[in-house]
């Protein structure tokens, strides 16, 4: 199974482009969606939801065009919006029944379906109170419990970890990792290390455009000999940060310790050498083509 995207644009208005010539073809495996806000990630994962239209190019499943047939990818769909509203009303059960309905999904397993995706997102204990009394991280885990009722080979997650503790999220990339197996699975998401953790394959994306897509060792090659550390004292950060693009800084005894990324190729003095993280290459990717 694949889908592959070609030249496709997003127009919202004269002004506003939020997708431009994007081409991609993603298979089987996780692909993490990377890019700044508003680069158009949401938009992107939209279209491919058949939530919104494309203004221009095509979008095939296998050989089959999604935009014309949108039933044909609805039905082997999973899809967590970036802005998923929740019934408060419904119990976690009362709501995943609801979805299958909408979903036509039923008959004598949807039960023991349910009990199995609850128990995915650890919320057994909870699935008797109503959603409007859970708290954000909960609401974002029944999210991800309703995009699986219908076995989806096609799943979309915009921004899943958002709110999830550590423990949440290691649950979370365990379950991507059982169904990567056979599905394609495209998220989002601006922790760059939870992209690190799931991802096969990483696309940047920035301005609506593709700025680079590969697998993800192949990314952070990219930055590698260009990021550094280095000792300063605190009257000479300032000036640092107007030479280098600072990635992060540490205090160490009464210096701080200053990873950045050096443009150029050429370090500061003192400087050594670190191996390059996903977070360092997409900062260096991002800042070469803003
Ligand atoms: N309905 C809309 N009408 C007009 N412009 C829109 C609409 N939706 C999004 N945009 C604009 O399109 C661009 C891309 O937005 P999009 O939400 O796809 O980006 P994103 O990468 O998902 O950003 P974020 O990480 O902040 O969610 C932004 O400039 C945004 O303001």
């Amino acid at each position: 199974m694949a889908l592959s995207i070609t030249n496709l644009s997003k127009q919202y208005n004269a002004e506003k482009t939020a997708v431009s010539n994007f081409s991609l073809t993603i298979n089987k495996g996780v692909l993490g969606l990377l890019g700044p806000n508003g680069a158009g990630k949401s938009t992107l994962m939209k279209i491919i939801a058949t939530i919104s239209k494309p203004s221009g190019g095509s979008l095939l499943l296998d050989d089959i065009d999604i935009v014309q047939n949108p039933n044909s990818i609805r039905k082997v769909l999973g899809y967590l919006p970036q802005d998923f509203g929740v019934y408060p009303n419904l119990n976690a059960y009362e709501f995943l029944e609801y979805i299958a309905a909408m979903k036509g999904v039923g008959g004598k397993g949807l039960r023991q379906r349910i009990d199995l995706l609850l128990e995915g997102v650890n919320l057994t204990a909870d699935a008797k109170r109503p959603i409007g009394s859970y708290s954000g991280g909960m609401k974002q885990r029944i999210g991800i419990a309703q995009a699986l009722l219908n076995d989806p080979k096609v799943l979309i997650f915009d921004e899943p970890t958002v709110g999830l503790d550590p423990e949440e999220r290691m649950r979370f990339r365990q379950l991507i990792a059982d169904l990567a197996q056979d599905s394609i699975i495209i998220l989002s998401s601006h922790i760059v290390s939870d992209i690190e953790t799931i991802a096969d394959e990483v696309a940047i994306m920035q301005s609506g455009k593709l700025i680079t897509h590969a697998p993800q060792h192949e990314i952070i090659k990219q930055a590698e000999g260009r990021i550094f550390e280095v000792l300063l004292n605190n009257s000479e950060l300032n000036a640092f940060k107007h030479q280098h693009k600072v990635i992060d800084t540490a205090r160490q005894a009464d210096q701080i310790k200053v990873r950045y990324i050096s443009t150029s190729g050429s370090a500061a003095p003192s400087s050594i050498p670190v191996t390059a993280t996903l977070e360092d290459a997409y900062l260096f990717l991002t800042q070469n083509n803003s």
